[in-house]
């Protein structure tokens, strides 16, 4: 199967993000995917609440979200848009991953589970729970031959999710993101290379990349990763584009069948405060 990452510099206005995404679907559609993912907040990377609450619309009532399904189908392919902000009932909004099928009908919806609350050295403070309110449910969905695990951006940071994402069947984990500059040449590679490690799973992550209008600057370096923890596929710089990459299940099986960690985890007590 194929599958594709777009690598996108969103700004505020959602039309105008969704001007940029289409030429990028119809690419990688050109190019054969099966499956596409699109990086966090896809649709409008506002400067904060206020902003964000003058274009996002309804989960039901998105006309963007709404073209995008329309696209899916017209190209006969998943399209998994990475996050878009989705208004809730408290005033804030669901940080919302939504999969759609090839026949453009709505497979899944992912709400951000971790939510990036930290100071970083030579950067604003992050607090993104002032606008978004915080998922509480994994997800999976099936993807042809596969099954798709979903996470976004800060979720990499917590192996726990994607164990247990691996544990219900996943062997493709998606990573939509918009990571800052610094922590990403730090830390992106790796934590990611060690989640599709842990998991004998494939990783996927779409990034936002570069300097956005709103005055973040993010990482880029979209990524695909075999199940072995070899990157495949990488867009070496924070640039629009797409990156493409073959996968096949029996890679899952056999990276599993080499360090069978998942069939060997087992549950333990403690920790022991010792000496008692
Ligand atoms: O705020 C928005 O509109 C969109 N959301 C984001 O950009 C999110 C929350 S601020 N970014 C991250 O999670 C970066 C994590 C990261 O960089 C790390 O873990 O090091």
């Amino acid at each position: 199967m194929k599958i594709a990452a777009i690598q996108m510099r969103s700004g505020p206005d959602p039309k105008v993000n969704l001007a940029a995404l289409e030429p990028l679907l119809a690419e990688a559609a050109a190019a054969g995917a099966r499956y596409v993912l699109t990086p966090e907040v896809t649709m409008a990377f506002a400067e904060n609440r206020a902003g964000l609450a003058e274009v996002a619309a309804p989960f039901d009532a998105d006309p963007q979200l709404q073209r995008v399904g329309e696209l899916a189908a017209q190209h006969g392919m998943y399209v998994h848009v990475g996050s878009l902000a989705v208004p809730v009932e408290d005033g804030r909004f669901a940080n919302r991953s939504v999969l759609f099928g090839p026949d453009g009908a709505t497979i899944a919806t992912y709400d951000k589970i971790h939510l990036f609350d930290a100071t970083i050295a030579g950067l604003n403070a992050y607090r993104e729970s002032d606008t978004y309110r915080g998922g509480e449910i994994a997800v999976t969905a099936p993807v042809d031959e596969f099954i798709l695990g979903m996470a976004i951006c800060y979720d990499m940071r917590f192996p726990q999710l994607f164990h247990a994402l691996a544990q219900a069947g996943a062997g493709l984990m998606a990573v939509p993101a918009a990571f800052t500059v610094p922590t990403g040449q730090a830390h992106w590679h790796v934590l990611l290379r060690a989640r599709a490690i842990e998991t004998g799973s494939y990783v996927i992550a779409a990034a936002q990349g570069g300097q956005h209008a709103n005055g973040r600057e993010t990482y880029g370096h979209s990524l695909i990763i075999d199940p072995w923890g070899r990157i495949v596929a990488e867009l070496d710089h924070d640039a629009p584009g797409i990156l493409v990459a073959d996968i096949a299940a029996d890679q899952v099986a056999d990276a599993r069948a080499r360090i069978p960690a998942l069939a060997n985890t087992r549950p333990f007590a403690g920790p022991q405060a010792l000496p008692l």
